[in-house]
This record gives structure tokens, C-alpha cells and sequence, in this order.
């Protein structure tokens, strides 16, 4: 770690964000970029720390010679580390202590500014042998290190996070602890990456070819790969540039309200138009005009594979735009995760964070809008052909379902629009061709397989079987929007209410984990939601074929590696805390199976 003042490995004291308290930590990292290291306390938690928030042992113990933790009382006290939950914190003992070994749970606390200093102040200050550290006043409370909010911003730009599942598979086992800075990355990184931009086109190429074979059996090879000639054609490729405009269109009227995102490293806030609600208002008016015009939409469908190949096409010439663009950027406005140096990883991963062209947020709108709406569109598109292709008066009851389930999820998306300027997509990674060619490919052609497949493989559904996969939905939904809500709303506003009959578990960052009601259940309600709505989207499809299950599948792999990656996330953000919640919530996402 060149011109570091710590090395790798030495053990040093570490002020805790939003305190003066100084812990015994070990320096893993040291990441010349940002400047930070990454420290490790004892009791596992993980952070970043400034050069000027760490104190080598020789020169703490001066100071702290000096300091009032030279009292007698203070050296007979026994050390706690700085994530761990206290025994007695202030909201343990609204509750009684109960004492006993079974699940620490606290009433809702109020984790406002003065609650970061309160939740520090809480800590013991009891010193063990061979620990030093000095503790804050329990009446006082210092702020003065960094805003909680930059703070938690830090915690999620800073953390080594790779974020889905393709990255895995580029990143291969050589990783050390799974997770990698961008100074470290191994030789053997790039063809990775490269192989990864040529499989997920193919994954896509393939899911198509096979959907549209008669015997969709898994097994059954292609007629063949048609030629590049066949694929692009100048109708669909204008049709998907002229959607692309209309949604840009749509995304900067001046209509609905603006949001600020989270703070970014220099401090400031980006600022989002949400309108994204009305943009889908607007499109399902502009596809009534098209019916009102007889424009047969049912050309997507007879044309599916150009529209992909075009959509496909323009995700790589945005990819290659957005990486040359962000050669000319300063420091802080890159993402974290792709400026390694290699072309090829860093055109993959997306070099700059939010990428904009004045007000027009070329991530968030990619995220939100062309894909998921467009998808709609297809599924719409779909309805229709199967109508022609069976030679029916009206949509079958299979298809109605597919298309109604998954209208309703997208608009429930973007009715919650804003929250998404919280995750990791929008917080964390870089805009490159990944999240291009998954906004603008993935999303739109594999999401809709259900769709594309009842077109030629369809699939009477009983009344029985109706009830049961519009249960499975609305239980599914159920659990999807109550789970997210609920955090969300806790995150925003802990101290609402209307949420007071929440358990909670507090942790050293102010924040606190929610114990009771479906994050009790499941550590990850919301994917459980999710999935069971997944399932309701396939079921219609019978049981003949695995493809219509393709994103179900998808969606299990993809969200057992976010449940495990945002376990480690947590697991460094609140150290002993969030072992407590493993222990009292022990399953992650199938209630007594995972
Ligand atoms: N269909 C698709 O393709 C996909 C859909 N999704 C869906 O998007 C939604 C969001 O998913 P995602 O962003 O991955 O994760 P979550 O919305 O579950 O966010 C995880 C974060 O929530 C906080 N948290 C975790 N446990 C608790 C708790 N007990 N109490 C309070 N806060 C807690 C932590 O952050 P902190 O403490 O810092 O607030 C944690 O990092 C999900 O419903 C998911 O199903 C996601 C990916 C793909
Ligand atoms: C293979 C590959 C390149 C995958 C990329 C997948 C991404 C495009 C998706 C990963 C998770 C997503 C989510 C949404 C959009 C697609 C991506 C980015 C989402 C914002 C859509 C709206 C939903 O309501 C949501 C907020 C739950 C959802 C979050 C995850």
C-alpha cells in the first residue's frame, strides 16, 4: 500500500463514524483513490475509515494517557465493541430486561441524529484487559465526524460489492472473501467479461429461438442461428429509436414532482424528474391510438427477433457512448465498481456513475422507463398475435392473466418510482453495458417469455386453476408490497406511529433492524413476495415446457446471490447486530426452508 501512513495488517485505533470513540481496529485495505482504508473491529463489523480517524496505538495511548480515561472506574470497565448491541440500551430497558438467553428485541427507537451518538453513548464503558479505548461522555454526544446520511452514503459507495449474479460469473472463484477493489483485480478478469458480453445476447438469441419452436422441449436444437442480414432490419431498428425518443419525450416534461437522490461523494444531491407513473399512462394512451389507427401490433411479435437484435444493437452503441464519454470525467463522479483500468471490465461494469446530459439521468431513465414499459407493450403485442395465430375472439384466460399480473407489476414499479434512488443500481454501480444491455434487452425480451410462449403453446386454464394462480399473486403481491413498504417507510420515518408496533433491534449506526411481523418470518420478505408472484406469472403456462419458467429461475439465482451479497453488506454495516437478527430471523427467504 504505497504512501499509506497504515499498512496492511497493522492494528491501530479507529474512531467510530458519528463519535469520539476510538476502537482497537486492523487495517485490511488501503484504496489510494478514495483515500480510505478499510478497517476491521473485533467484533467483524467493517468500515472505511480517513487517514485523520485513525490513531496509531503509540500515540493514542499519549493522548489517551492524558485524556480522561484515566479514571480508575474507566479502566475497570469491560469493552464492548462499537456495532455490538447493547444489552441495555436505553430502548432494552423501556421494555425490562426480561434477562434470559433468548432473543434481545427492542421497542421501536427513535433513531434520530442524536440517537447515533445515543446509540454510541450507550456502549459500556468498561475496558477488558488489553483493550484500550476511550468512550464519550454518556451526556454528550459528537457529531462533528460526518453527517449520518454521507455517512451511510459512504457505507454503500465504499463497500466492495459486486452486484448480480453475471458478476460472479465473471469474477470467477479466485476472488479472495468474494469481494475485490478495483486496484486488485485479477489478470484473468477481462476474457471474463468478454465472455459474459457474448453469453448474454446468446442467452436471450436462445430463449427466442426455442420459444418459437412447436416442441419447446429444452432438448430440441434450433433450426439454426439466423443471419446477421435477417436479424437487423431498418423497420423494428427505427421502431425501437422512435419508442426510445418517445419515452426521453415523456421523462422530461415537466410534469410530476423532482427528488433528490442520495448524497453523492462530494456531498451534493442529484435531483430526478418522477413522472414515471405518467409515462405509462401515456404510452397505454399512445397504444389505444395505435388500436384506434388499426396499426396491427402484432408485427412486434411477427418481427421479435429484429426488435431484439435493434434493442440489443443500440444498448452496445449507448455502452460504447457512455464509455468514452466518462474518459474526460473528474474522480468523483466514477463508480467505485468500474474503473479498473481494463477496457473491457470497466465497459461492462459502466465507468461513470450517473451519467447525464444536463438534467436527463441516462441510468435512472434507462432503469425505469423503455425497458419495462416496452415490455409491456410486447406482452401487449403478444395478446394480440396469439389471438391471430389461434384464430380466437378474445385473449385466452392463460394470456389475460400474464399480461394483467405483470402490467400491474411494472405499474406498481413506478408508482414507486422515487424509491429506487435508495439501491444499490442507482446508489452503487456504474451505468455501463451491463445495466444498458439489462435494461434495454433483458428486461423486455426475457421477462415477456411467458407471453411470447402461449402465442403457440396454448394453455386452458380451469376455474379452479384460475382461483389458485390469482391466490398465488395476490398473496405474493401481498407480501411484496407490505414488506417493502414497511422498510421503507421505517427507513424514512422510524419514529411514524403508525409503524409503533414494530419490534426492532437496535444497532451502533442509529439505524435499527425491524424482528417482528414478515421481517420476523423471512430476513428477506420482499424476494419471498416476489418469487411467489413469479411462480403466479409461469403457472398459467402449464406444465408441458421449462422455457415459460426461464424467469423464474433467473429470479431465485439472481436473488439468493443479492440476499447473500446484502448479507455481507449488513453483516460489515452493523457487525454483531446483524448476527443477533440472523440468529432471532434465521431463515433468509423461505420461511423454515432457507
Ligand atoms: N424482478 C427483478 O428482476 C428484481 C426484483 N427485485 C426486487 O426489488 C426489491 C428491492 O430489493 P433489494 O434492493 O435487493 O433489497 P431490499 O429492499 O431488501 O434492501 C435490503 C436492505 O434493507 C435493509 N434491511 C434489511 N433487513 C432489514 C430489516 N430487518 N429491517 C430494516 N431494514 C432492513 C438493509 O439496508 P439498510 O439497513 O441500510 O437500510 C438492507 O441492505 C425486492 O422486492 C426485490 O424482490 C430485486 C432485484 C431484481
Ligand atoms: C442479466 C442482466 C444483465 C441482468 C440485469 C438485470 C437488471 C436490468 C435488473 C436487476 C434488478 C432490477 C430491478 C428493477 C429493474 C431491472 C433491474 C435493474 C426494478 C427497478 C424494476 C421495478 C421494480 O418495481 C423494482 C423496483 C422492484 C425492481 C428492482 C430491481
Amino acid at each position: 500500500m504505497p504512501s499509506s501512513r497504515f499498512q496492511k495488517g497493522d492494528v491501530v485505533m479507529g474512531r467510530w463514524p458519528g463519535s469520539n470513540l476510538y476502537y482497537e481496529v486492523k487495517v485490511l485495505t488501503y484504496d489510494p483513490d478514495s483515500q480510505l482504508y478499510t478497517v476491521i473491529y473485533k467484533d467483524g463489523t467493517e468500515l472505511d475509515l480517513k487517514e485523520t480517524d485513525i490513531k496509531s496505538n503509540v500515540s493514542f495511548r499519549q493522548t489517551s494517557g492524558r485524556s480522561r480515561s484515566r479514571s480508575p472506574s474507566r479502566r475497570r470497565s469491560r469493552s464492548r465493541s462499537p456495532a455490538r448491541t447493547t444489552r441495555r440500551s436505553s430502548a432494552r430497558q423501556a421494555e425490562g430486561d426480561g434477562g434470559g438467553g433468548g432473543p434481545r428485541l427492542a421497542p421501536l427507537v427513535r433513531p434520530s441524529w442524536s440517537s447515533v451518538g445515543g446509540s454510541v453513548g450507550n456502549i459500556t464503558k468498561k475496558t477488558r484487559p488489553g483493550h484500550r479505548f476511550v468512550t464519550a461522555s454518556p451526556n454528550r454526544t459528537y457529531y462533528g465526524f460526518v453527517t449520518r446520511k454521507v455517512w451511510i452514503c459512504k457505507v454503500l459507495i465504499h463497500s466492495e460489492n459486486i452486484r448480480n449474479l453475471e458478476s460472479i460469473l465473471i469474477k470467477g472463484p479466485s476472488v479472495a472473501g468474494g469481494v475485490w477493489r478495483s486496484s486488485e483485480l485479477p489478470a484473468a478478469f477481462p476474457p471474463g467479461t468478454f465472455l459474459m458480453m457474448l453469453f448474454l445476447p446468446s442467452v436471450v438469441m436462445a430463449l427466442l429461438l426455442k420459444t418459437a419452436l412447436d416442441d419447446a422441449r429444452l432438448l430440441t436444437v434450433p433450426d439454426g442461428v439466423p443471419a446477421p442480414a435477417d436479424l437487423l432490419d431498418w423497420r423494428p431498428f427505427g421502431l425501437v429509436l422512435l419508442w426510445l425518443l418517445f419515452q426521453a419525450l415523456l421523462y422530461v416534461l415537466p410534469v410530476g414532482k423532482v427528488a433528490e437522490g442520495m448524497p453523492l461523494k462530494s456531498g451534493k444531491r442529484l435531483k430526478y424528474r418522477i413522472n414515471g407513473f405518467y409515462a405509462l399512462l401515456a404510452s397505454v394512451a399512445a397504444v389505444g391510438v395505435a388500436l384506434h389507427q388499426e396499426v396491427d401490433l402484432s408485427y412486434v411479435h411477427a418481427h421479435f427477433l429484429q426488435f431484439f437484435a435493434s434493442a440489443a444493437l443500440l444498448s452496445a452503441l449507448l455502452s460504447v457512448w457512455l464509455y468514452v464519454r466518462a474518459r474526460a470525467l473528474p474522480g468523483e463522479d466514477l463508480a467505485p465498481s468500474g474503473n479498473s483500468g481494463f477496457l473491457l471490465h470497466d465497459f461492462f461494469m459502466g465507468r461513470e456513475l450517473n451519467p447525464r446530459v444536463g438534467a436527463f439521468d441516462v441510468k435512472f431513465f434507462c432503469e425505469m422507463r423503455p425497458g419495462l414499459i416496452g415490455w409491456l407493450v410486447i406482452n401487449f403485442s403478444m395478446l394480440l398475435a396469439e389471438m391471430k395465430v389461434q384464430k380466437l375472439d378474445s385473449p385466452s384466460p392463460a394470456m389475460l392473466l400474464v399480461n394483467i399480473f405483470q402490467f400491474l407489476w411494472v405499474a406498481d414499479g413506478l408508482w414507486h418510482e422515487e424509491k429506487i434512488l435508495t439501491t444499490m443500481d442507482i446508489v452503487h454501480d456504474g451505468f455501463g453495458f451491463m445495466l444498458a444491455f439489462g435494461d434495454l434487452v433483458w428486461v423486455p425480451f426475457t421477462f415477456s417469455c411467458q407471453a411470447y410462449y402461449l402465442v403457440s403453446h396454448p394453455n386452458d386454464l380451469s376455474v379452479f386453476w384460475m382461483v389458485a394462480i390469482i391466490s398465488v399473486k395476490a398473496v405474493g403481491y401481498y407480501v411484496f408490497r407490505k414488506a417493502n413498504s414497511e422498510k421503507n417507510n421505517f427507513r424514512r420515518n422510524p419514529a411514524d406511529p403508525a409503524l409503533s408496533y414494530l419490534k426492532t433491534i437496535p444497532t451502533a449506526t442509529g439505524k435499527s433492524l425491524i424482528v417482528s411481523g414478515l421481517w420476523g418470518v423471512v430476513r428477506h420478505p420482499n424476494y419471498l413476495g416476489d418469487l411467489l408472484m413469479g411462480v403466479a406469472w409461469s403457472l398459467p403456462c402449464g406444465f408441458n415446457h421449462v422455457l415459460p419458467y426461464f424467469y423464474l429461475i433467473y429470479l431465485l439465482l439472481l436473488l439468493i446471490h443479492r440476499d447473500a451479497r446484502d448479507n455481507h453488506q449488513c453483516r460489515k454495516k452493523y457487525g454483531s447486530a446483524w448476527d443477533e437478527y440472523c440468529r432471532v430471523v434465521p431463515y433468509r427467504i423461505f420461511p423454515k426452508v432457507y
